[in-house]
């Protein structure tokens, strides 16, 4: 089937690890984990665990349910796993390059998964490889893999800190090295990872909503710039880095996330909800009926109902069996694949002056083609409401987003926007408003909405820059 497009912001990668005393079939908890964190990468799925310091592990393109059945999860044994989901960043999508990466140094195996993006990966390799440094896949995660295993005569945490002072960018890690699962956040914690208790031992997951289903209590998260060290004696905390400006990526609040996480002890879903309601109050607009382009668009759409006492309806109807992402092979298949991802329900939509809610527009084809086929269907007056402001800039760190002159916001001003997509009147929320709804005060990411990126970028990062 088609799968796969880079034509819009993708979902990152999820990475979740146990580490328990007792239980053995670790595996098939992290399958439960690693579903709950599917949303978050679809390329490729695999879990690494480690018995009597015996490293094993299993690794597919495809989804997590087409990877993994009970005889596979039978053979990884272990009572300290992790497992990854995948949306490739950098190097190309194919299973040599699919996560955990398990590599053998002097010291044994290490085992790794990384959600986030480095930016000089590259300029680490080149260097590395003149030095006569192998590397088996084009992904940036194996250069930390490397540092790791060339810095292990350090000791076990001088050789992770070593590892984290030199490489730059996105990254939140679950490791096994040394019989120890290991977490580790970037210095600016752009992406996430908390940390649950079990009974017997400790889970890291790049979100919480994956706690429940193994029944895991979320404790709190792995800080910027700290690594944890789990083993039998319970948690060491150790903080590499003094870098004062906290960034967790505001677009894990906005779509990527799960409603059900609590990122840096902050809820996705009331900041989705609170989101619409500023939106409500920056951009009123008198209508019968306010829609939203689900599934990312509905919260943010109760919220405007909710502060605005217009009714919330379902106006378009979504198949749920399609997943996130396509190929479209040519403009016809484009045009069938969008109605067959979502219908309109148009005994709500005829005649009705409606206020259609979105979590973001990044090329605006969605909503074009919904505008489009709302109108169709009678729709009288279409007023669109973005419950996050113009994306502008692209991300260097953990999310493939087109190149800036696909983005539609920093191309064309809000008219023309308005114009392209054929609505009747337009509006964003605010950069102050998305604070606001997130509640972190400025310790957020904001950098594709204003291109105040935490850390100096290179001009261009090309996702196959390490690709021989
Ligand atoms: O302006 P565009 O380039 O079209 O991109 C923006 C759209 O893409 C995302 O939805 P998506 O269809 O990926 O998935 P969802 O069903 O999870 O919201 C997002 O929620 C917007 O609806
Ligand atoms: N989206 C991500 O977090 C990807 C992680 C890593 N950069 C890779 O491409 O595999
Ligand atoms: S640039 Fe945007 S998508 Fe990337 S980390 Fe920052 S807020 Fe998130
Ligand atoms: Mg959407």
């Amino acid at each position: 089937m088609y799968r796969i497009s880079s034509d819009k912001l993708k979902e990152e990668c999820g990475v979740f690890g146990i580490y328990s005393k007792s239980i053995e079939d670790i595996s098939q908890r992290i399958y439960f984990g690693l579903i709950s964190l599917q949303h978050r990468g679809q390329e490729s799925a695999g879990i690494a665990v480690c018995k009597d310091k015996r490293m094993n592990y299993y690794k597919e393109m495809g989804l997590v349910r087409e990877v993994f059945n009970e005889k596979i999860l039978k053979r990884l044994e272990g009572n300290i796993g992790i497992g990854h989901v995948r949306y490739s960043t950098t190097g190309d999508s194919h299973v040599i390059n699919a996560q955990p990466l398990v590599v053998q140094y002097i010291g044994g195996s290490i085992a790794l998964a990384h959600n986030g993006n480095l930016i000089n990966a590259p300029k680490i390799r080149k260097e590395m490889e003149k030095q006569g440094y192998i590397f088996q896949t084009s992904i940036d995660t194996e250069v930390i893999a490397t540092l790791i295993a060339k810095n292990y005569s350090y000791g076990l945490e001088e050789s992770l800190i070593r590892t984290m002072k030199s490489i730059k960018g996105a990254y939140a890690l679950n490791l096994i090295y040394e019989d120890k699962l290991i977490g580790v956040r970037d210095p600016n914690g752009l992406r996430p990872l908390a940390i649950g208790k079990l009974d017997d031992g400790y889970v890291l997951s790049s979100e919480s909503c994956a706690f429940n289903v193994i029944g895991a209590e979320y404790i709190r998260d792995v800080e910027p710039g700290e690594i944890v060290i789990i083993d039998d004696n319970g948690i060491n905390s150790i903080t590499f880095s003094n870098e004062k400006k906290k960034a967790l990526c505001s677009f894990e609040f906005v779509y990527f996330s799960r409603p059900d996480s609590i990122l840096d002890g902050r809820s996705v879903y009331k900041s989705r909800i609170e989101a619409g309601k500023i939106l409500s109050k920056e951009a009123p607009v008198e209508a019968d009926l306010i829609m939203s382009v689900p599934d990312s668009g509905t919260l943010a759409a109760i919220g405007y109902s909710e502060e605005s006492g217009i009714p919330f309806r379902e106006g378009l109807i979504k198949n749920k069996y399609l997943g996130r992402s396509f190929i479209e092979p040519s403009q016809d298949m484009r045009e069938l694949l969008v109605k067959l991802k979502l219908s309109v329900l148009r005994e709500n939509v005829e005649g009705k002056r409606i206020i259609l809610v979105d979590d973001s527009i990044v090329r605006g084809t969605t909503s074009k083609k919904i505008i489009s086929m709302l109108k169709k269907a009678g729709a009288k007056e279409i007023h669109v409401r973005v419950s996050s402001p113009p994306v502008k800039y692209s991300c260097y760190f953990g999310i493939d987003t087109p190149e800036r002159k696909h983005l539609i916001a920093s191309e064309y001003s809000l008219e023309e926007i308005r114009q392209r997509i054929a609505c009747d009147s337009i509006a964003f929320l605010s950069e102050e408003g998305l604070i606001k709804s997130i509640g972190l005060k400025d310790n957020i990411c904001t950098a594709c909405f204003k291109g105040d990126y935490p850390m100096e970028v290179p001009d261009t990062l090309c996702k196959f820059s390490m690709e021989k």
